[in-house]
């Protein structure tokens, strides 16, 4: 199995969080987070279904606010800003959806043409260009710029939901489940691409995976979501190297079947 190359990786935090909760209602789903995210780094954040992943990134860009805990992302306290300041956060942050949210209707060019006309209204019509051709081309994917979402496969929609996520600079990268739904070959692509990406762009991410290729593939550090909390955080193997009955069936379920 693919191991992840050593990368170095700065001692700048670019995510803090810090004692977390939140519940709905009488259902308590985070009960003291804590989670670092250093700068250049992918972590990989594992959880059982309904662990409180999503709620959790949903916290980091001000969807939801939390009830208790610090949360700062590239230095702002999330939960303490204007709604202004959240937007402008919100543009350094980069969310690359599951199913890749990619519009229909429209060509690839466009699609990645969208959030930049929509963000950055300055830019000429050659920035643009320039813009879509460079992301297009960091994916492996310029021969399509003319194609319908329709005509692309599983593999290359998800490379150009990446490129249109990386289109306006990040420099925090939320990946949802980034090879959910591929065949093995293609999740070792998008594996690939993700460590790419670190490298050529500098960027930090977040990686939510149940898949563990994945996460030995592009996480220098793990963290799983126990009960509430990252209980375990550290690389791949330390992470998995352990008796805990909670942790021992993902390792199994991914490897041994
Ligand atoms: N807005 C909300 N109102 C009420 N309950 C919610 C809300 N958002 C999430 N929950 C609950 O919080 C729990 C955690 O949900 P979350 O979507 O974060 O799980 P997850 O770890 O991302 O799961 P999966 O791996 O299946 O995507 C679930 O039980 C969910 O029903």
């Amino acid at each position: 199995m693919e191991q992840k190359k050593t990368t170095s990786i700065d001692q700048e935090k670019v995510i803090e969080v810090k004692g977390l909760y939140k519940s709905f209602g009488s259902y308590d789903v985070l009960k003291g987070v804590d989670l670092d995210l250093y700068k250049g780094e992918n972590l990989v954040v594992l959880g059982k279904s309904g662990t409180g992943k999503s709620v959790l990134i949903k916290i980091l860009v001000g969807l939801l606010s939390p009830d208790e805990g610090e949360v700062k992302v590239l230095g702002q306290h999330v939960d303490q800003i204007s709604y202004k300041e959240l937007l402008a956060l919100r543009l350094k942050v980069g969310f690359s959806f599951q199913n890749s949210a990619l519009y229909d209707s429209m060509t690839v060019r466009q699609n990645l043409e969208f959030p930049l006309v929509r963000n950055q209204r300055r830019l000429t019509k050659g920035e643009v260009n320039q813009a879509v051709e460079r992301v297009l081309d960091a994916v492996g994917l310029l021969q399509t710029i003319n194609q319908m979402p329709s005509e692309l496969s599983g593999g290359q929609r998800k490379r150009v939901g990446i490129a249109r996520t990386l289109i306006l600079q990040p420099e925090v990268m939320l990946y949802d489940e980034p090879t959910a739904g591929l065949d093995p070959i293609t999740c070792l692509e998008i594996n690939s691409l993700i460590n790419e990406v670190q490298e050529r762009f500098h960027t930090s991410s977040i990686v939510i995976t149940h898949d563990l290729t994945c996460a030995k593939a592009v996480g220098n550090r793990v963290a799983m979501l126990l009960d509430g909390k990252f209980e375990r955080q550290g690389t791949f193997d330390e992470v998995f190297n352990t008796s805990d009955e909670r942790v021992k069936p993902f390792y199994d379920y991914n490897f041994i079947q």
